[in-house]
């Protein structure tokens, strides 16, 4: 068997190893950690296990690619047949024993179920095995260890590609100290070339075959990450909206008041809390339907968000009582706009949600007050609104010790 061994540096092999390790950890960063996908729940961790196998499948058909060409060469005289055999033999066993792993369930038990650094690290031993063994047709494993790292990518922590890389240096220089004046590209005979050039040209496949997947795998991701975003706004929604009127609900109020109560202690920012709340509407219910009922109660947060500015806060409380929080106004220019609030309501055409429907809604207003919590406030607010009520309803009254004047200089409705 006469060999025309092509020499390879050990330097330059390690130097493109290393650039394709570097390109290979930014993409495996661009694509997110694919173990860590590990915590999960049922669902998802089927699918996770789908994955490994599919991945342990693609390595064995990756193996068994090799072992064609081995085939090859062993057909054109350049290794013994027995090496071919033995690589088809430990490729079906030792990917037989991943894919029963992951499928008995045993990955599982680890951090990392992926199975991804064991599964290399094998991989490259095996390489460096039939390196030594088969130094002839050394270059078919050497490029292996390109593609091994490929499949690293779609699955690998830093931490654990650095490991597999420094194995795979050692390796490497093992491979090289014992072997590396008898590695060589098998070039003697045409047919010899052609498996060399068809090597080639597999590898070129799948390296593309591995790029093709990390970027539909990446657009996977953006896809789920959107749906993420979106999920989240939803809950977010959820949490702070009234579902009926979409305005804040008694939660985000709460919340709110607590912004509103730091802006006053750091700056003196001042801001009233209005409760209001509809006068008769429980005959709307009793007589038209909650249906009816509904369409009013939006009605109503429709009206006062029209007269309210866009910095106020407006809420739901609850059943047909809402909060308006008027930041860096006083009490008397709040007043104002609960005035005309007050007025829409009652001059509004109410009778479009049953005949003879006729609203008027009665306010209770009160300015937050230095060193006071808010439901000192919130209470007086309460009182104020009671006091609205008792009085007849159809207005708007203040908390005792409030501002008692109103815009227009004249005494207003403080009890
Ligand atoms: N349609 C509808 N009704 C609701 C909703 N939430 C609460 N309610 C009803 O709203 C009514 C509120 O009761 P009250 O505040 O006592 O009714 P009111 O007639 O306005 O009484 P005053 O405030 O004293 O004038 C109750 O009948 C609740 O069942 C809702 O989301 N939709």
């Amino acid at each position: 068997m006469e060999i025309h061994p092509a020499s390879i540096s050990l330097e330059k092999c390690i130097g493109v190893c290393y650039a394709w390790l570097l390109v290979a950890n930014q993409t495996r960063k661009t694509n997110g950690n694919l173990q860590e996908i590990g915590y999960m729940t049922q669902q998802r961790s089927r699918e996770f296990n789908a994955m490994a196998l599919g991945m342990v499948a693609r390595v064995a058909l990756s193996g068994l690619l090799d072992t064609l060409l081995l085939w090859g060469f062993s057909r054109a005289g350049v290794i013994e047949p027995e090496i071919a055999l033995l690589y088809g033999m430990v490729v079906v066993i030792v990917n037989g024993i991943f894919y029963l792993l992951i499928r008995s369930g045993v990955n599982r038990r680890y951090k990392y179920p992926s199975m991804m650094f064991p599964q290399m690290v094998t991989a490259l031993l095996m390489q460096t095995a039939f390196m030594i063994m088969a130094p002839h047709v050394g270059y078919l494993f050497l490029i292996n260890f390109f593609i091994i790292y490929g499949f690293g990518v779609l699955g690998l922590s830093t931490f654990w590609y650095v490991v597999s890389w420094l194995i795979g240096s050692l390796a490497l220089v093992l491979a090289f100290s014992v072997m590396g004046s008898h590695l060589s590209f098998p070039v003697a005979t045409n047919f010899s070339q052609l498996l060399v050039c068809l090597s080639f040209i597999l590898t070129l496949g799948r390296c593309i075959y591995l790029a093709n997947m990390l970027s539909r795998m990446q657009r996977k991701m953006t896809e789920k990450n959107q749906q993420l975003v979106q999920a989240m706004k939803r809950v977010q929604e959820l949490a702070t909206r009234d579902e009926l009127t979409n305005i804040e609900n008694r939660r985000s109020l709460m919340e709110i008041l607590a912004v509103e109560q730091k802006r006053f202690q750091r700056g003196g920012t001042p801001f009233c809390i209005a409760i209001l709340d509809l006068d008769g509407f429980k005959s709307v219910n009793d007589n038209f339907g909650h249906a009816a009922g509904d369409m009013v109660l939006k009605t109503f947060v429709e009206i006062v968000r029209n007269e309210m500015r866009l910095s106020d806060h407006f809420a739901r409380y609850g059943g047909d009582e809402f909060v308006l929080v008027l930041t860096g106004t006083t009490v008397s220019e709040g007043v104002t706009a609960l005035d005309r609030i007050c007025a829409e309501t009652e001059v509004y055409d109410w009778s479009k949600f049953g005949q003879g429907i006729v609203l008027t809604a009665s306010i209770g207003i009160t300015d937050f007050r230095p060193g006071e919590t808010i439901d000192a406030a919130f209470q007086r607010a309460d009182m104020a609104l009671y006091a609205a009520k008792s009085a007849g309803r159809n207005r708007v009254m203040i908390s005792p010790d409030s501002f008692d004047t109103s815009s227009d200089g004249t005494t207003i409705r403080a009890f």
